[in-house]
């Protein structure tokens, strides 16, 4: 029939994205159903420099509130903590106006096509290799390997840091990925003179540091994974500073023509459409797994509570789609535990209790939650921090950086600073576990809405912060769960930091807190000294450092609510191959997938699953 096609991806991010346009060059019909709608040629989107924009634009964003802790004292005290006020709108921080009701920690997702590679920071780094090595370890299946993985990031990669042919990087897929020009790093006259004395401190000649900070983190060396120091600051654009997302993967496939200008491959993108279940068929014997066979969405914009545009009596329409082969979830980390449960696919008493019929009694799915907990070190220079060249306004009227970017130039064709690198004392095999952005004037301290009835103070631009994300981190506690049946309510969401085994993160992160105090208070006049420090203390450094850590920590690389496991494993939701235990045609892949947070930033791994699984999926397209 119409709606009938061999595969259909749910989500469009660098899982799914991936997926489907792999999918369909391989010469299947594919249907991509996403939840938004395009915004690839929305400035907040399209321009790299702009990344901040991007994450508060309402035409892409989707609003989640999330818990960190099982202790809600401890979530009190968290100072973005957001409220809904009585006229409707957001507070931000600890001391509400009264009446109000607590939303919870501000999570940051996007509902657009491209998912959240459109609007993330672009930061571009691979995992260590153990991390591979490590589902390949618990699944014994070797094709996760390192080694095997690196095949799927050169096929992906489009480089533009190290000369052409360099082994273990690629130069002909779709991710252009690249680091700031020397250029724009010469124009950061005073934050130069703090990564001068931060090459030193890691043991790297302070007279090199443009040569550091085109140091490729990325590399296949050997001993990659205990490099420490500053590198470039890989991002996933093009050296003219468009942003490169799943989005392009999608459009080059889907606008791709064939002879006489007819469309090259068959593959169909319905934008606007929101799968609320997966469909299965009755299996024949009691011996039969169900078959997943096709998925029921509601057609329409903005349908999901998440988006900030939703209104609850746009009902949209009601449709269904078919699969001749299989059925693909790549919702992201709180979507696809989300789609599975609302299809009976969970934990058989979560489910009962919300009237859903169970097809599978899967316990794992929803639990396992993961991310990289984040905190910063950041303190006042005995000077502002500047930039020659443009003074940027980040998209009000007649802004010159935006002039400079239609030429391929100036500090919106460029990313993040600098990256540092550093192993804690807690860390495994002397692996970097410590990962430093590098912002002169300002702090960064984590999300909230944008828009709030009081005013967040923001930090002077004489701040200077080591943005510190904690990679491998121990906690596993997160859980994911639903509130009722209803498709179009969001989930339930607490991370649970720092709880069971996520202890050991609090010390790896107050290591990075010392790392950054002993480098600022190296810094030479006329920058140094810096007498006052803004994050983990303010002024004096006598709080808590653990304390602050404990209470302010925030994160947004969620993943592994539907992660791979052993077959011996009940909590396993995928066996090595990303198919839905339990079920048929069924399989998920996305950042949900990871049996622990990858790395320091999730977005280059959960590409290269994408690669992975149009692999493992072709290899199985002729048994259906
Ligand atoms: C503000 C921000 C900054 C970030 N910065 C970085 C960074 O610099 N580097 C990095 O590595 N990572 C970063 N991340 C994280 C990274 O972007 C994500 O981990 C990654 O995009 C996850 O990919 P995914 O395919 O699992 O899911 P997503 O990217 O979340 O994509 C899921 C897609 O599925 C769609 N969808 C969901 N439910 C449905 C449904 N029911 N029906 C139809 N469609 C649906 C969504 O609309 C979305 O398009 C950032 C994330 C955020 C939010």
């Amino acid at each position: 029939g119409k709606d009938t096609y061999d595969y259909i991806v749910v989500g469009s991010g660098p899982g799914g994205g991936t997926l489907a346009a792999n999918l369909a060059k391989a010469g299947e019909s594919v249907l991509l159903l996403e939840a938004g709608d395009d915004q690839g040629e929305n400035p907040a989107e399209k321009v790299a420099g702009l990344f901040p924009l991007a994450g508060g634009d309402p035409l892409m964003r989707w609003d989640f509130f999330v818990k960190y802790h099982s202790d809600d004292a401890i979530t009190r005290r968290y100072e973005h903590l957001t409220w809904r006020t009585t006229d409707g709108q957001f507070y931000v921080g600890t001391s509400p106006p009264a009446g109000a009701t607590q939303l919870g920690v501000y999570y940051p997702r996007a509902g657009t096509l491209g998912g959240c590679s459109t609007h993330n920071a672009m930061c571009a780094t691979l995992p260590s290799n153990s991390e591979w090595q490590h589902i390949a370890d618990i699944t014994g299946d070797d094709s996760w390997s390192a080694k095997n993985m690196r095949k799927h990031f050169i096929n992906l990669e489009n480089d533009h840091l190290v000369p052409k042919g360099t082994p273990g990087h690629g130069f002909n897929g779709f991710l252009d990925i690249s680091v700031n020009t020397d250029e724009f790093l010469q124009n950061q006259t005073e934050a130069i003179e703090v990564l001068k004395a931060t090459a030193k401190i890691m043991g790297q000649d302070p007279n090199k540091v443009f040569q550091h900070l085109q140091r490729d983190m990325n590399s296949d060396d050997p001993d990659r994974d205990q490099q420490t120091g500053l590198f470039g600051f890989p991002a996933h654009r093009d050296l003219v500073g468009n942003r490169v997302s799943a989005r392009d993967a999608v459009v080059q496939v889907a606008n791709a023509q064939g002879p006489r200008g007819s469309k090259k491959y068959a593959l169909t993108v319905g934008v606007n459409s929101f799968v609320t279940k997966v469909l299965f068929d009755k299996p024949k014997s009691n011996r039969d797994d169900p078959r997943a066979t096709g998925v029921e969405y509601i057609a329409g914009q903005s349908v999901y509570s998440a988006d900030p545009r939703y209104n609850s009596s746009s009902q949209g329409t009601k449709k269904q789609a078919f699969a001749r082969k299989e059925v693909i979830v790549s919702g992201g980390t709180f979507n696809s535990p989300q789609i599975l449960m609302l299809s009976g696919i969970g934990p058989k008493a979560d489910l009962t209790k919300l009237n859903i019929p169970v097809v599978v009694d899967l316990p794992g799915v929803g639990t396992n939650l993961q991310d990289n907990t984040e905190f910063g070190v950041a303190a006042g220079a005995s000077l502002n921090f500047t930039s020659k060249g443009p003074v940027c306004t980040y998209g009000a009227p007649g802004d010159p950086c935006l002039a400079a970017w239609h030429q391929g130039k100036g500090p919106y064709a460029q990313g993040p600073l600098a990256a540092l690198l550093a192993t804690s004392s807690v860390a495994v095999n002397n692996e970097r576990d410590l990962f430093y952005m590098v912002f002169p004037g300002g702090t960064f301290r984590g999300y909230w809405p944008g828009t709030t009835v009081n005013q967040v103070p923001g930090d002077a631009p004489n701040t200077f912060d080591f943005s510190l994300v904690k990679m491998g981190s121990k906690g596993n506690l997160g859980t994911l769960k639903l509130v009722s049946n209803d498709p179009r309510d969001t989930p339930e969401i607490n991370f649970r930091f720092f709880e069971g085994g996520g202890q050991v993160d609090l010390q790896a992160i107050e290591d990075g807190v010392t790392l950054g105090r002993k480098i600022y208070d190296s810094v030479p006049g006329p920058v140094g000294p810096f007498t006052k420090e803004v994050l983990p203390c303010t002024g004096a450094r006598n709080c808590d450092v653990q304390d602050e850590i404990k209470t302010q920590a925030w994160s947004h690389h969620a993943t592994s609510t539907c992660a791979i496991g052993a077959d011996s494993d009940p909590k396993a939701v995928l066996d090595s191959k990303f198919r839905v235990r339990g079920t048929r045609g069924l399989r998920v892949v996305d950042a949900s997938a990871f049996p622990k947070t990858p790395g320091a930033f999730p977005v280059v791994p959960t590409f290269m699953l994408g690669m992975k699984a149009s692999e493992v999926i072709l290899q199985d397209s002729k048994k259906w």
